[in-house]
């Protein structure tokens, strides 16, 4: 999504669900629409309730997040992010929206301890609600190595990271992904998960750069977040109704089809909050291993 979104208010909360958007659009128009019958706002207001009580019960029946994730969700809700990008701390604006959250983290955290991960490499920290759930799930020698572009975001997730009895599990590499990438795999470095969750346009090279130098370890998953890119993956721009990112809508769709015709690999797409792919080399997915 563009960064401009993070801040927008009128964003509804489940903003990667373009059903929820369709029916507040409807509903703004049947509210300010002549002679629509109060039956068909109520059914209206019905399906809201339903999408909204949904993902409210999902995460009321999630376990809820470690008290280090709340802290770091409580700064960073509180962090001036506007004002640090009117100072050119960062380029690009961002916001607390772009946190997995307590649904997301709680399963990043299931399937870390599911593989019994040691090594983790993370594309895209910001301020390291992920990293810090999946480092929460690793053994005291586990590692999660993430990487962030923005110096800024960086130091600011460090300080969050020493407040947490996890956060020493957790290194931070800043710059550009695809350069530190290029050093961990000259390096030989191996992975049991690597989540990718950086800017969209750098997937498929984050992609290629793991599969061509092996560096997932035997029954190592690449996990790819927003696979379903607030709808656009698959719907048009007019029906995604995602302000601002006219034009941009295939950026993920082309990743999800390079994946699906690539050949040593096979993937699952979890429609888990804006959508989460986890794919496997084909070999172990099919038991051959
Ligand atoms: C969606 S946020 C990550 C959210 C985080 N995984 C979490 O769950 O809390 C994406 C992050 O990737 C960073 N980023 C964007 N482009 C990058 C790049 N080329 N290299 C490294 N990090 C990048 C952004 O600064 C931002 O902090």
């Amino acid at each position: 999504m563009t960064t401009e979104q993070y801040d927008d208010p009128v964003i509804p909360k489940f903003w990667n669900l373009p059903i929820l958007r369709h029916l507040n659009k409807l509903q703004d128009m049947s509210n300010s629409s002549k002679g629509v019958p109060d039956y068909i706002k109520t059914q209206i207001q019905n399906c809201i309730d339903c999408i909204n009580s949904r993902e409210d019960y999902c995460d009321s029946t999630t376990s809820p997040s470690s008290t280090a994730i709340e802290n770091m969700i409580t700064k960073t809700n509180q962090h001036p992010w506007q004002q640090v990008y009117d100072r050119g701390d960062i380029q690009w604006k961002v916001g607390p929206g772009m946190l997995t959250g307590q649904m997301e983290g709680s399963f990043l955290k299931t399937l870390v301890s599911m593989a019994n991960a040691r090594r983790i490499l993370e594309i895209g920290l910001f301020t390291g609600n992920s990293a810090l759930a999946m480092a929460e799930a690793l053994p005291v020698d586990g590692k999660v190595i993430a990487l962030e572009i923005s110096g800024y975001i960086g130091k600011f997730a460090r300080q969050l990271m020493d407040e947490s009895p996890h956060g020493e599990k957790v290194d931070i590499m800043i710059g550009p992904a695809k350069d530190n990438m290029e050093q961990l795999a000259q390096e030989g470095q191996k992975f049991d998960i690597v989540f990718i969750d950086a800017n969209k346009e750098g997937y498929l090279d984050y992609y290629k750069i793991v599969m061509d130098n092996d560096m997932l370890t035997p029954r190592g998953t690449i996990l790819i977040d927003n696979g379903l890119h607030g709808g656009m993956a698959y719907l048009s721009p007019e029906q995604s109704l995602l302000p601002g990112l006219e034009g941009s809508n295939m950026i993920i769709t082309n990743f999800n089809e390079y994946v699906y015709n690539d050949d040593r690999v096979a993937q699952v797409m979890i429609p888990i909050r804006d959508g989460i792919m986890a794919i496997r080399r084909k070999d172990e997915f099919e038991g051959k291993l």
